[in-house]
This record gives structure tokens, C-alpha cells and sequence, in this order.
């Protein structure tokens, strides 16, 4: 991979590596766009097959938490990181204090907070060396795990795909084929199950599939099955790149709506399930919740404020919807449109000067 053309291909600002030897991290810090406001994203920890994939993983991560902070109407702008390891056996306090501290050395251009393969504990031990960290444990005031509010968002969402796709957004009786039932997917099936949907699931963890069988009735299936299913929903709330040559012919659902990121493997997929009257909810717009989430932490948290922004989830779905219809593009591009308006108006008015300039992190820096 030739670094710099693709940061510069799509325009980052920034790319950290992070080596402790004593700790052993090995760390990624991508920050793609800081127009809005500072680079939120999470910090991911996975065993990747090289590091090429970590960089790259990092790199599109980053740009989608920069959409997804435009698409949010949040005064954010996009970061991601990677630690490369396995989160089951490689995890030490010293790695995650070394990682705050590379943190804390960016100096608030870089906040980070969960995602896959960290935890709310993680965050508390960075917590430890910088104030840069949110989904910090609610003991701190803060908002403490993301994941079932990102839940309640994708739900939301789907609602809103569903109506655009039936008529009305009515779960009940809907038949609903979940990829990955970790985290956010365990707290969204409960939403689902409540509104009366039938449950599909699948997971390559066991104990995740048994827990939604027991607790949701729903039927598990292989991981390679769970495209073909006869259902009206497809969910993807593993991980990213699903939508691909070899998934796409095997999908009879009528909405693509879940809460994993990165869902397009290319662009293309996305014309591609468009022409096939699929309605695909983008993933960053749909699975914002944990974001905005974590975001009111830097306002001093308050969870019903945050609950009132996720709620906007549903027209945000539905006005993508009306730009890609508008606009005759697929649901992904309009998504894109919507965000680059939003972060080109911005960037104008803020070309105008002001002594001393309100920001997101003035919470840190009053304190
Ligand atoms: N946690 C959040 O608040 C949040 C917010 C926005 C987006 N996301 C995205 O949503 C997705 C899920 O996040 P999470 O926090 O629930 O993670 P998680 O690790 O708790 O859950 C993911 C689940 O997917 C399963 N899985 C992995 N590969 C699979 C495969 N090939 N087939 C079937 N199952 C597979 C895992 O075993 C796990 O149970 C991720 O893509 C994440 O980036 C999460
Ligand atoms: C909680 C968020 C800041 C991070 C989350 N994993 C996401 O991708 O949106």
C-alpha cells in the first residue's frame, strides 16, 4: 500500500503509529478530518493478518466517524484507531496506559472510545492518562458503554428504512436475518423481539448465538447462511465489507439496515443493491447512536439530551431517503452528499475570524 496516495486519495489529515516495546502495543491512530471539531473515534483491537490491513482498517474507519459526526449534526470530526492484538489474551493495563498517553500527547486532536474488542474497562484504564477517552464507566459522569444506545439508534433507523420500503414501519411480524449478535446486536434483537419481529441470528461465537436463542426465540443459522435467508431484513452487525460480489446475489431481503461499519465492500455494491430496489440504510448514518452517545460526554453527560439527539436517527434515515430519490443516486451517495454539504458550509463560515473561538473540548480545558 503506498501510504500517502491513499491519504491523499481521500484527503487525511493525519496517520500515528504507536510502538511500546515494554507493554508490547502496537497501535494506529488515523485521523481523517478535523473541519467540525476534533477526530472522535473508537479504538479497535483485532488480530489482523498484517499490517497493511490494520492501516487500511484504520484509515476507512476513520473516514466513515467523519461522515458519521457530519451526518450526526455533531461538532466532531473523524479518528479512528487500531491496537493489533488478540483482545481475549493480549490485553495489560501497561498497554492501554501507553496507548492513553499517545493519546494524550495529540493533545485533543484525537478522542477515542469502544469498539470492537474494547471495553468500557479499557477506556477507565486510559482514562488513567488522558481526559481524551469517552465510554468512560458512568462512576466518572460519564456515558459508560455505547453500544446498547447505538442499538436503539439501528432500530430506529430500521423503522424508518422499513417504512420507506413497506409503507409503514411496523417491525411486528417482520422477519429479521441478524449477522453477529455481539454487543450492539444483542441489544438491538431485544428491541426487535419486543416489537414482535421474528429473529433470525448467526455468530461465529456460540454462546452469543445461544443467548439469543434462549432469550428471543430466534433461529440460529450458519455464518455462510445467514445471506440467503427468506427474510424481509437483512442486519449486518459484525463486520464490514458483507455487501460484496458473493453476498449480494444470495439476498432476498427488501432493507439492509444494521450496525456494523464499513457494510459496502466498494462503492459499486451499493448501485448495484440500489438497481435491485433494495433499501440500504448507510451504516454510518443508522449506527451513530454510540457516537452521539459518547459525544454529550464533553458537554457534561446527560443521557436524556443524548437519547433526544439518537432519536434523530429515524429522519436522518429518511431524509438520505429523500435525497435519493430526489437526486435518482443510490442511498450511500446521497448519505456522502449530505455529509460533504454539511462539512463545506461549515468550513466556509468558519473561514470568518473570532478572538476567541468556541470548541468542543473547552469541558477539558475549564476544568
Ligand atoms: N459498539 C458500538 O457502539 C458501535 C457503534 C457503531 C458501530 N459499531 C459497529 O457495529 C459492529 C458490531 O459492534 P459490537 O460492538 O456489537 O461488536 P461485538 O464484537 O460485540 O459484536 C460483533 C459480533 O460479530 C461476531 N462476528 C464476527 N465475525 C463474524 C462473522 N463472520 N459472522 C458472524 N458473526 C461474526 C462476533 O463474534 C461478535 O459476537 C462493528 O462493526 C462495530 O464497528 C459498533
Ligand atoms: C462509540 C463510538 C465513538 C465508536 C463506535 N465504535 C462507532 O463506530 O461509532
Amino acid at each position: 500500500m503506498k501510504i500517502f496516495d491513499y491519504m491523499e486519495r481521500y484527503d487525511y489529515e493525519q496517520l500515528v503509529f504507536c510502538q511500546d516495546e515494554n507493554s508490547g502495543l502496537k497501535a494506529i491512530i488515523a485521523i481523517h478530518d478535523t473541519t467540525l471539531g476534533p477526530a472522535l473515534g473508537g479504538t479497535r483491537m483485532w488480530t489482523y493478518d498484517s499490517e497493511e490491513d490494520a492501516i487500511e482498517d484504520a484509515l476507512r474507519l476513520a473516514r466513515g466517524m467523519t461522515y458519521k459526526a457530519a451526518g450526526a449534526g455533531l461538532n466532531l470530526g473523524g479518528g479512528k484507531a487500531v491496537i493489533i492484538g488478540d483482545p481475549r489474551k493480549d490485553k495489560t493495563e501497561e498497554m492501554f496506559r501507553a496507548f492513553g498517553r499517545y493519546i494524550q500527547g495529540l493533545n485533543g486532536r484525537y478522542i477515542t472510545a469502544e469498539d470492537v474488542g474494547t471495553t468500557v474497562a479499557d477506556m477507565d484504564t486510559i482514562h488513567m492518562e488522558t481526559d481524551y477517552v469517552t465510554g468512560v464507566s458512568p462512576a466518572f459522569g460519564s456515558s459508560g458503554n455505547p453500544s446498547p444506545v447505538t442499538a436503539y439508534g439501528v432500530y430506529r433507523g430500521m423503522k424508518a428504512a422499513v417504512k420507506a420500503a413497506f409503507g409503514n414501519d411496523d417491525l411486528g411480524g417482520k422477519t429479521i436475518a441478524v449477522q453477529g449478535v455481539g454487543n450492539v446486536a444483542y441489544n438491538l434483537c431485544r428491541h426487535l423481539h419486543e416489537e414482535g419481529a421474528t429473529l433470525i441470528v448467526t455468530d461465529i461465537n456460540k454462546d452469543n448465538v445461544q443467548r439469543a436463542v434462549d432469550e428471543f426465540g430466534a433461529k440460529a443459522v450458519d455464518p455462510d447462511d445467514i445471506y440467503n435467508q427468506n427474510c424481509d431484513i437483512f442486519s449486518p452487525c459484525a463486520l464490514g465489507a458483507i455487501i460484496n460480489d458473493s453476498t449480494i446475489p444470495q439476498i432476498k431481503a427488501k432493507v439492509i439496515a444494521g450496525a456494523a461499519n464499513n457494510q459496502l465492500r466498494e462503492e459499486r455494491h451499493g448501485d448495484i443493491i440500489q438497481e435491485m430496489g433494495i433499501v440500504y440504510a448507510p451504516d454510518y448514518i443508522i449506527n451513530a447512536g454510540g457516537l452521539i452517545n459518547v459525544a454529550d460526554e464533553l458537554q457534561g453527560y446527560n443521557r436524556d439530551r443524548a437519547m433526544k439527539k439518537v432519536e434523530t436517527i429515524y429522519d436522518n434515515i429518511q431524509k438520505v431517503i429523500e435525497i435519493s430519490k430526489r437526486d435518482h443516486i443510490p442511498t450511500y451517495k446521497a448519505a456522502d452528499r449530505m455529509c460533504e454539504e454539511r462539512i463545506a458550509s461549515m468550513q466556509r463560515s468558519r473561514s470568518m475570524f473570532l478572538q476567541d473561538g468556541k470548541h468542543e473540548l473547552s469541558r477539558i480545558h475549564h476544568k
